[in-house]
């Protein structure tokens, strides 16, 4: 039978050595562990110690999260407040994620306009260049717009930004976005159009009141459909890339919080979304910047020749599709994380309906600039891509009053000219050297 000296102290090799041959300290020990109340007193003594260093370890955590968060503090509070102030009678206070973002900037910026409320939520992450990111956020602030740094995976954060307004909408555009980018970092995708949405959607609907929402899904839902144009009662359980699964499983989740919580919920297909201040991951960014740079560009083309078609949307018009939705949402019905009654969940396409093909962009782009670009023709890789897209936009027509007004021709040129001022060219395609 092994001794309580053996139990208390095993004799793994390194740990707790004790010299056997010491008559007097073995003596010692027996005598301290005889009795009962000895090891009683011994044992409460182990839990305190352990006890107070589990707490002296939550100590440290929470005070270096405090020190690191760059969010909390009254004044941070007060400029959250502020920029959630309403400037109109009826108007809305809008918690903006996303708003560095493409889209997120231009709808926050119509939003503060015509005198909503706008926080913005964004986590600058680098899938592009942030130094854009903190660009638009400069122009936003400039606007009195303020840009909370964070993620919508951070509970904590939103629910203090919940706290601290009361939210009638929220506009979640913060995502993964990139089609072909989803088979190199597959996680970020999960990270983001998952994890970050249920996040985000579990505080709205714990929220009191809960507000109305109103999020970007993505014409790549449409996958393999073929049938023409694309309507929101189409297929889309063909996905064709991990991207657009994400974001039809995004469909799915939103409508669970609908039916469960009685959340309103707005899902909005973009197609192809262009124009300043747009996306360098994006095929007319990248050819701009490699046609300005003599860089060759690479133009994929489907099975059979067969070039690929977009059917590109310009932002201004699905910045009056985003803020139609915001103002058709309808309200959320549940209080306290319970449903009260049924809620609106709607579906809608955003997009141009008048698909044009990969070629046809590039001879544009080549006109604006007036660059020839260097083309390098290859088959479309299985990467996530489809053959072209093309929107119904009926439904939007007639709910949100949605009506695209800017060809490809007209919105590359407004972009050409941002694109030129922005990064230092002249009107001639020649870098201006300070
Ligand atoms: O409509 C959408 O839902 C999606 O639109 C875009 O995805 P995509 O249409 O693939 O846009 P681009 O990456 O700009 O590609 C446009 C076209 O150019 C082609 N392309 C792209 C890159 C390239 O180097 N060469 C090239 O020919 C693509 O195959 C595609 O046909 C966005 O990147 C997605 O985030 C968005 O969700």
């Amino acid at each position: 039978m092994p001794s309580l000296e053996d139990e208390l102290f095993p004799s793994t090799p390194g740990k707790f050595k004790i010299d056997r041959s010491h008559h007097t300290m073995n003596r010692q020990f027996h005598r301290c562990f005889a009795s009962t109340s000895t090891m009683f007193l011994w044992a409460l003594f182990l839990i305190a110690l352990t006890a107070s260093y589990l707490s002296f370890q939550s100590f440290v955590d929470s005070g270096s999260r405090y020190f690191t968060a760059s969010w909390g503090g009254l004044q941070w509070e007060k400029q959250v407040r502020t920029s959630a102030q309403i400037h109109r009678s009826g108007g809305m206070s809008v918690l903006v994620t996303g708003a560095a973002g493409f889209v997120g900037t231009h709808v926050s910026l119509a939003l503060k306009k015509r005198g909503d409320g706008v926080v913005g939520l964004d986590n600058f992450n680098n899938y592009y260049d942030p130094s854009l990111k903190k660009a638009r956020k400069a122009m936003l602030n400039g606007h009195g717009i303020f840009i909370v740094e964070g993620d919508i995976n951070d509970s904590r954060l939103l629910d203090k930004l919940f706290d601290v307004v009361v939210f009638t909408h929220v506009m979640h555009l913060a995502a993964q976005a990139g089609v072909r980018y989803a088979m190199e970092n597959p996680q970020s995708y999960v990270h983001s159009n998952i994890a970050g949405l249920v996040t985000l959607l579990e505080a709205c609907k714990s929220s009191n009141p809960q507000p109305a929402v109103v999020w970007a899904s993505s014409s790549s839902v449409y996958g393999l459909n073929d049938k023409v144009p694309f309507s929101e009662s189409d297929r889309t359980d063909q996905p064709a890339s991990l991207y657009a699964a994400t974001k039809k499983a995004g469909e799915e989740i939103t409508h669970t919080y609908n039916h469960i919580y009685g959340l309103s919920i707005t899902g909005l297909r973009f197609f192809t979304v262009y124009g300043p201040w747009g996306r360098p991951d994006m095929a007319y960014f990248s050819f701009t910047r490699n046609i300005l740079q003599g860089k060759p560009i690479t133009v994929y083309r489907g099975k059979n020749r067969v070039d690929l078609a977009r059917d590109f949307t310009y932002i201004d018009d699905i910045v009056k599709g985003c803020l139609g939705s915001l103002d058709t949402a309808g309200k959320s019905t549940g209080s306290g994380g319970k449903k009260r009654g049924p809620a609106p969940y709607r579906i809608f396409n955003l997009g141009n309906t008048s698909p044009v093909t990969v070629p046809v962009l590039v001879e544009i782009l080549e006109k604006h600039l007036k660059v020839k670009a260097k083309r390098n023709v290859v088959e479309m890789p299985g990467n996530g891509d489809v053959p072209f897209t093309h929107a119904n936009i009926s439904a939007a027509r007639r709910e949100l009053g949605y009506k695209p007004t800017t060809d490809l021709q007209t919105g590359l040129k407004k972009f050409v000219r941002w694109y030129l001022s922005y990064y230092g060219y002249n009107n001639r395609g020649t870098k201006i050297v300070n």
